[in-house]
């Protein structure tokens, strides 16, 4: 496929993300497939994508000096002018006049010379002038907003959370790569055998510290990998581990996962119950309940029950007082994972937030009267924001007095975490630049 072929295919790409507000790696995948990109152009294609839409704010701010802002530009100008000057100003593989020949092409063959010649004037005008200073933006969380594209009301929301610093570091981190790990299916092999194994085929390889069953994988395509393709090996988060971990189940335990699609935890609690006891794992659509138990049978897991359900009204199915253990990983506003899913960002507003707490603190009010005496029950989710994690947990437990914060939780967490700063008092708050994971929050309760 030509170069500026495949520069078209990215602007259709990215003004169809920002149409359908998200999903962006959804329709990625979907795109490289359907229109057959070949592997060499797949990893450049990926990161012009998510490099545009991870720097919108900034390079709609470089593009304010050189565009008339009157001007209502047609969704696909304005993506290939983003496009064009995230290569102009973050990728340094490929020279200007090579970015501006193949924008001015497209833009002939989309649109017309005129529009070829427009965009032809502000990229010429932007390489000889320079972009924008951003130290001219007053304020210190506007600066950062705009520095690191964040819509300035979420950055202004976690400065009064966490302070300045964690907020920028938080930023920041969100513009780079994570880090890429594994969880081995340790009923069908070690962790030392998967290692060694990815070693000898060129990947770089270490363990993880938050889970025994985790690497953490450098280089190298492990989707092409005959230990995933067999089900030895399935891609998570180490937030995502740590939960299972903090789980503490043990075979012949009897445990609900009340929000649990696409599977990843509940399949690692198969694996850490040996495939022994019973688990219930639900999810709001029979769709969901489906990818739940695919992905159990490509690990061989066979202990999982997975049906389509909503967690507030699990009561109707289930006796209370039944359950071991219940992990209640809930949908949330997602602000853990924007390096993944840089959509979220903008498309998430501040109302949501209240209204997904509303939803977290109904779903832990229905469910948690379906732990047994003595039981454990993790509240987790994806996003970093007190109103969704410590406010509901605080919530819950000044209305519910037979359930308490399990003070053994923070001594059972991994020393290198220990050590760290993201400890609250409701639990733990990953911040995505800590350990270049997930931004993720957990925490344990008891029924005492
Ligand atoms: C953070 S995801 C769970 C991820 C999952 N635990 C895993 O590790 O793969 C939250 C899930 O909750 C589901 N959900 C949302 N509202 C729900 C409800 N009322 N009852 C059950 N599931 C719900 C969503 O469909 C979504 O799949």
């Amino acid at each position: 496929m030509e170069n500026v072929q495949i520069r078209e295919v990215i602007v259709e790409l990215l003004v169809r993300i920002e149409q359908d507000s998200g999903f962006s790696h959804l329709l990625i995948d979907h795109e490289i497939k359907s229109k057959n990109i070949p592997p060499k152009d797949e990893a450049l294609m990926t990161e012009i994508v998510y490099g545009t839409i991870q720097r919108k704010l900034t390079l709609d701010y470089y593009l304010e000096g050189f565009v008339n802002t009157k001007k209502t530009l047609k969704p696909w100008v304005r993506m290939l002018l983003r496009m064009s000057v995230y290569q102009m100003h973050f990728l340094d593989r490929i020279p200007a006049h090579a970015i501006i020949h193949e924008a001015v092409e497209i833009a002939k063959h989309r649109g017309h010379k005129g529009i070829a010649s427009f965009v032809n004037g502000v990229l010429r005008n932007m390489q000889r002038k320079g972009v924008p200073d951003l130290e001219a933006i007053e304020g210190q969380a506007e600066r950062l907003a705009v520095e690191t594209s964040h819509p300035e009301w979420l950055v202004k929301r976690w400065i009064n959370m966490y302070g300045y610093d964690i907020t920028s570091g938080m930023c920041r981190a969100n513009l780079e790569r994570k880090l890429l790990s594994i969880r081995v299916q340790p009923l069908k092999i070690t962790r030392q055998a998967a290692m060694d194994e990815l070693r000898e085929l060129g990947f770089e390889t270490r363990m993880s510290d938050f889970s025994s069953q985790g690497i953490i994988v450098g280089r190298g395509n492990i989707l092409r990998s005959r230990l995933f393709n067999e089900g030895y090996v399935t891609i998570q988060d180490q937030s995502s581990m740590l939960v299972t971990e903090m789980l503490h189940v043990e075979p012949g335990m009897t445990v609900l996962d009340a929000c649990s699609a696409p599977g990843g935890k509940v399949t690692h609690t198969a694996e850490k119950m040996q495939n022994e006891g019973s688990i219930f794992a639900y999810d709001l659509h029979a769709k969901k309940a489906q990818q739940i138990q695919e992905k159990a049978a490509a690990l061989d897991l066979t202990i999982i029950n997975a049906k389509a359900g909503d967690a507030r009204k699990l009561q109707q199915k289930h006796e209370k007082e039944s359950f071991d253990r219940i992990l209640i990983d809930a949908p949330c506003t997602g602000f853990g994972v924007i390096r993944g899913k840089p959509d979220i960002k903008y498309n998430k507003k501040e109302d949501d937030i209240a209204r997904l707490a509303s939803i977290q603190t109904d779903i832990l009010n229905h469910v948690a009267p379906l732990l047994k005496k003595g039981g454990l029950l993790i509240y987790s989710t994806c996003t970093v924001d007190k109103t969704e994690n410590d406010g509901v947990t605080e919530t819950f437990l000044e209305q519910h007095p037979d359930f308490a914060l399990d003070s053994t939780f923070f001594d059972q967490l991994p020393s290198v975490i220990q050590q760290s700063p993201d400890c609250s008092e409701f639990g733990l708050q990953l911040f995505p630049q800590t350990f270049s994971t997930d931004g993720f929050f957990l925490t344990r309760i008891k029924r005492v």
